[in-house]
Protein backbone atom coordinates (compact mmCIF):
# COMPACT_ATOMS: atom_id res chain seq x y z
CA UNK A 1 0.00 0.00 0.00
CA UNK A 2 2.74 2.35 1.05
CA UNK A 3 4.60 2.30 -2.07
CA UNK A 4 1.47 3.26 -4.14
CA UNK A 5 2.38 6.43 -2.91
CA UNK A 6 5.80 6.67 -4.17
CA UNK A 7 5.49 8.79 -7.60
CA UNK A 8 6.84 6.25 -10.26
CA UNK A 9 9.51 8.70 -11.06
CA UNK A 10 10.70 8.00 -7.58
CA UNK A 11 10.54 4.39 -7.92
CA UNK A 12 12.37 4.37 -10.90
CA UNK A 13 15.36 6.11 -9.14
CA UNK A 14 15.52 3.65 -6.20
CA UNK A 15 17.44 0.76 -7.96
CA UNK A 16 20.00 3.60 -8.85
CA UNK A 17 19.68 4.85 -5.18
CA UNK A 18 20.15 1.17 -4.32
CA UNK A 19 23.81 0.15 -6.32
CA UNK A 20 24.91 3.26 -4.97
CA UNK A 21 24.15 2.64 -1.27
CA UNK A 22 25.08 -1.19 -1.67
CA UNK A 23 28.77 -0.31 -2.85
CA UNK A 24 29.01 2.25 -0.08
CA UNK A 25 28.17 -0.30 2.65
CA UNK A 26 30.34 -2.69 1.36
CA UNK A 27 33.09 0.33 1.46
CA UNK A 28 32.06 0.24 5.37
CA UNK A 29 30.29 3.87 5.10
CA UNK A 30 27.86 5.01 7.81
CA UNK A 31 26.18 7.83 6.22
CA UNK A 32 25.90 9.60 3.34
CA UNK A 33 24.80 13.12 2.34
CA UNK A 34 23.01 14.07 -0.28
CA UNK A 35 25.39 16.05 -1.79
CA UNK A 36 27.50 12.76 -2.14
CA UNK A 37 24.63 10.71 -3.35
CA UNK A 38 23.59 13.29 -6.04
CA UNK A 39 27.54 13.55 -7.32
CA UNK A 40 27.39 10.02 -7.30
CA UNK A 41 24.02 8.85 -9.06
CA UNK A 42 23.69 12.13 -11.38
CA UNK A 43 20.39 13.39 -9.87
CA UNK A 44 20.10 16.61 -7.99
CA UNK A 45 20.41 16.60 -4.31
CA UNK A 46 16.80 18.44 -4.19
CA UNK A 47 15.27 15.35 -5.92
CA UNK A 48 16.75 13.14 -3.85
CA UNK A 49 15.84 15.40 -0.79
CA UNK A 50 12.14 14.64 -2.30
CA UNK A 51 12.16 11.05 -2.94
CA UNK A 52 13.66 10.56 0.54
CA UNK A 53 11.33 11.53 2.01
CA UNK A 54 8.50 9.76 -0.04
CA UNK A 55 9.59 7.10 2.28
CA UNK A 56 9.95 8.85 5.64
CA UNK A 57 14.15 9.02 5.38
CA UNK A 58 14.98 12.20 6.32
CA UNK A 59 18.46 13.48 6.44
CA UNK A 60 19.50 15.13 9.51
CA UNK A 61 21.78 18.30 9.27
CA UNK A 62 25.27 17.61 9.48
CA UNK A 63 25.13 14.45 9.08
CA UNK A 64 23.08 13.00 6.23
CA UNK A 65 21.46 9.88 5.51
CA UNK A 66 22.03 6.42 7.64
CA UNK A 67 23.18 3.81 4.81
CA UNK A 68 21.87 1.06 6.77
CA UNK A 69 18.63 2.33 6.97
CA UNK A 70 18.05 3.47 3.75
CA UNK A 71 19.02 0.13 2.62
CA UNK A 72 16.98 -2.04 4.78
CA UNK A 73 14.03 0.40 3.24
CA UNK A 74 15.19 -0.59 -0.26
CA UNK A 75 15.92 -4.14 0.00
CA UNK A 76 12.52 -4.43 1.10
CA UNK A 77 10.86 -1.82 -1.35
CA UNK A 78 12.76 -3.79 -4.33
CA UNK A 79 12.17 -7.34 -3.14
CA UNK A 80 16.07 -7.86 -2.87
CA UNK A 81 15.56 -10.02 -0.17
CA UNK A 82 13.76 -12.44 -3.10
CA UNK A 83 15.36 -13.69 -6.26
CA UNK A 84 13.30 -12.45 -9.27
CA UNK A 85 13.48 -15.12 -12.37
CA UNK A 86 13.31 -13.57 -15.71
CA UNK A 87 13.49 -14.94 -18.83
CA UNK A 88 14.57 -13.99 -22.02
CA UNK A 89 13.38 -14.33 -25.68
CA UNK A 90 16.14 -14.25 -28.23
CA UNK A 91 19.24 -15.39 -27.66
CA UNK A 92 20.86 -13.63 -30.20
CA UNK A 93 23.50 -11.41 -30.53
CA UNK A 94 22.07 -8.74 -28.16
CA UNK A 95 20.80 -11.49 -26.07
CA UNK A 96 23.95 -13.77 -25.78
CA UNK A 97 25.40 -10.01 -24.29
CA UNK A 98 22.41 -10.23 -21.65
CA UNK A 99 23.05 -13.74 -20.33
CA UNK A 100 26.53 -13.50 -20.57
CA UNK A 101 26.34 -10.28 -18.33
CA UNK A 102 25.95 -11.04 -14.56
CA UNK A 103 23.13 -9.27 -13.01
CA UNK A 104 23.74 -10.99 -10.00
CA UNK A 105 26.29 -8.65 -8.64
CA UNK A 106 24.31 -5.81 -7.39
CA UNK A 107 20.71 -7.07 -6.90
CA UNK A 108 18.49 -9.92 -6.93
CA UNK A 109 17.17 -10.45 -10.32
CA UNK A 110 18.56 -13.15 -12.53
CA UNK A 111 18.29 -14.38 -15.83
CA UNK A 112 17.30 -18.32 -15.45
CA UNK A 113 16.11 -19.03 -18.76
CA UNK A 114 16.32 -18.31 -22.66
CA UNK A 115 14.10 -19.47 -25.56
CA UNK A 116 15.25 -18.96 -29.45
CA UNK A 117 13.06 -20.40 -32.59
CA UNK A 118 16.66 -21.41 -33.93
CA UNK A 119 17.14 -25.34 -33.54
CA UNK A 120 20.66 -24.88 -33.40
CA UNK A 121 20.95 -22.83 -30.36
CA UNK A 122 17.92 -25.40 -28.25
CA UNK A 123 19.35 -27.53 -26.15
CA UNK A 124 22.28 -25.37 -25.64
CA UNK A 125 23.42 -23.13 -22.89
CA UNK A 126 24.90 -19.93 -22.58
CA UNK A 127 27.05 -19.27 -19.15
CA UNK A 128 24.56 -21.99 -17.27
CA UNK A 129 21.51 -20.56 -18.75
CA UNK A 130 19.77 -23.10 -20.70
CA UNK A 131 18.00 -22.23 -24.25
CA UNK A 132 14.59 -23.96 -24.82
CA UNK A 133 12.48 -23.51 -28.00
CA UNK A 134 10.08 -20.71 -28.20
CA UNK A 135 7.19 -23.60 -28.69
CA UNK A 136 7.88 -24.61 -24.93
CA UNK A 137 7.39 -21.12 -23.89
CA UNK A 138 4.10 -22.35 -22.04
CA UNK A 139 5.12 -25.68 -20.70
CA UNK A 140 8.75 -23.98 -19.41
CA UNK A 141 8.30 -20.41 -18.67
CA UNK A 142 5.92 -21.72 -15.63
CA UNK A 143 6.30 -18.94 -12.32
CA UNK A 144 8.16 -16.56 -14.34
CA UNK A 145 6.25 -13.25 -14.61
CA UNK A 146 9.24 -11.02 -16.43
CA UNK A 147 10.65 -11.45 -19.71
CA UNK A 148 13.46 -9.48 -21.41
CA UNK A 149 12.41 -9.43 -25.09
CA UNK A 150 15.52 -9.58 -28.08
CA UNK A 151 14.08 -11.35 -31.02
CA UNK A 152 13.55 -9.34 -34.27
CA UNK A 153 11.37 -6.66 -34.64
CA UNK A 154 8.96 -8.44 -36.83
CA UNK A 155 8.65 -11.19 -34.20
CA UNK A 156 8.03 -9.02 -31.65
CA UNK A 157 3.83 -8.91 -31.79
CA UNK A 158 3.19 -12.67 -32.10
CA UNK A 159 5.99 -13.74 -29.23
CA UNK A 160 3.96 -10.55 -26.47
CA UNK A 161 0.79 -12.16 -27.70
CA UNK A 162 2.16 -15.78 -26.38
CA UNK A 163 3.94 -14.47 -23.55
CA UNK A 164 0.37 -12.58 -22.40
CA UNK A 165 -1.17 -15.96 -22.92
CA UNK A 166 1.22 -17.34 -20.59
CA UNK A 167 0.92 -15.04 -17.99
CA UNK A 168 3.86 -12.98 -18.04
CA UNK A 169 3.13 -9.40 -16.83
CA UNK A 170 6.13 -7.30 -17.39
CA UNK A 171 8.12 -6.72 -20.62
CA UNK A 172 11.48 -4.98 -21.30
CA UNK A 173 11.35 -4.02 -24.67
CA UNK A 174 14.57 -4.01 -26.82
CA UNK A 175 13.39 -4.47 -30.12
CA UNK A 176 11.99 -1.07 -31.78
CA UNK A 177 8.98 -2.41 -32.60
CA UNK A 178 5.80 -1.01 -30.26
CA UNK A 179 4.33 -4.17 -28.85
CA UNK A 180 0.62 -4.23 -27.80
CA UNK A 181 -0.66 -5.78 -25.27
CA UNK A 182 -3.42 -5.07 -22.46
CA UNK A 183 -3.58 -3.03 -19.84
CA UNK A 184 -2.44 -5.34 -17.27
CA UNK A 185 0.97 -5.91 -19.09
CA UNK A 186 3.83 -3.50 -18.02
CA UNK A 187 6.30 -2.92 -21.20
CA UNK A 188 9.23 -0.94 -20.81
CA UNK A 189 10.62 -0.25 -24.00
CA UNK A 190 14.69 0.05 -24.60
CA UNK A 191 15.72 1.80 -28.04
CA UNK A 192 19.39 3.07 -28.15
CA UNK A 193 18.80 4.18 -31.27
CA UNK A 194 16.37 6.45 -30.19
CA UNK A 195 18.38 7.00 -27.03
CA UNK A 196 21.49 8.19 -29.01
CA UNK A 197 19.45 9.98 -31.71
CA UNK A 198 17.81 11.85 -28.43
CA UNK A 199 21.49 12.76 -27.31
CA UNK A 200 22.93 14.46 -30.34
CA UNK A 201 19.90 16.13 -30.76
CA UNK A 202 20.48 17.39 -26.94
CA UNK A 203 24.28 18.01 -27.37
CA UNK A 204 23.50 20.03 -30.57
CA UNK A 205 20.21 22.20 -29.33
CA UNK A 206 21.11 22.65 -25.84
CA UNK A 207 24.45 22.23 -25.32
CA UNK A 208 25.70 22.13 -21.39
CA UNK A 209 28.21 25.28 -19.84
CA UNK A 210 31.46 24.68 -20.86
CA UNK A 211 34.07 24.23 -17.97
CA UNK A 212 36.72 26.67 -17.81
N1 LIG B 1 17.40 -1.69 -27.92
C1 LIG B 1 18.61 -1.63 -28.35
O1 LIG B 1 19.36 -0.81 -27.89
C2 LIG B 1 19.01 -2.58 -29.40
C3 LIG B 1 20.30 -2.66 -29.84
C4 LIG B 1 20.58 -3.59 -30.79
C5 LIG B 1 19.55 -4.41 -31.25
N2 LIG B 1 18.30 -4.24 -30.81
C6 LIG B 1 17.17 -5.04 -31.23
O2 LIG B 1 17.22 -6.26 -30.49
C7 LIG B 1 16.72 -7.30 -31.27
C8 LIG B 1 17.78 -8.37 -31.38
O3 LIG B 1 18.92 -7.88 -32.05
P1 LIG B 1 20.17 -8.83 -32.32
O4 LIG B 1 21.19 -8.00 -32.93
O5 LIG B 1 20.48 -9.58 -31.09
O6 LIG B 1 19.55 -9.84 -33.42
P2 LIG B 1 19.96 -11.32 -33.71
O7 LIG B 1 19.43 -11.64 -35.07
O8 LIG B 1 21.40 -11.56 -33.42
O9 LIG B 1 19.11 -12.16 -32.61
C9 LIG B 1 17.75 -12.42 -32.69
C10 LIG B 1 17.52 -13.79 -32.09
O10 LIG B 1 16.13 -14.01 -32.03
C11 LIG B 1 15.86 -15.33 -32.48
N3 LIG B 1 14.49 -15.40 -32.97
C12 LIG B 1 14.00 -15.06 -34.19
N4 LIG B 1 12.67 -15.25 -34.22
C13 LIG B 1 12.32 -15.70 -32.98
C14 LIG B 1 11.09 -16.09 -32.40
N5 LIG B 1 9.94 -16.03 -33.07
N6 LIG B 1 11.10 -16.51 -31.13
C15 LIG B 1 12.27 -16.60 -30.42
N7 LIG B 1 13.45 -16.25 -30.94
C16 LIG B 1 13.47 -15.81 -32.20
C17 LIG B 1 16.92 -15.61 -33.53
O11 LIG B 1 17.12 -16.98 -33.75
C18 LIG B 1 18.13 -14.93 -32.91
O12 LIG B 1 18.84 -15.80 -32.06
C19 LIG B 1 16.32 -6.68 -32.62
O13 LIG B 1 14.95 -6.38 -32.57
C20 LIG B 1 17.15 -5.43 -32.67
O14 LIG B 1 16.54 -4.42 -33.45
C21 LIG B 1 18.04 -3.38 -29.89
Amino acid sequence: MEQNKIPQATAKRLPLYYRFLNNLNQQGKKRVSSKELSEAVKVDSATIRRDFSYFGALGKKGYGYNVEYLLGFFRSTLDQHEVTEVALIGAGNLGTAFLKYSFMKNNNIRITKAFDADWEKVGTDIDGVPIYHVDQLFEKLEDTKVVILTVPATEADNIADKLVQAGVNGILNFTPARITVPSHVRVHHIDLAVELQSLVYFLKHYPLDTKE
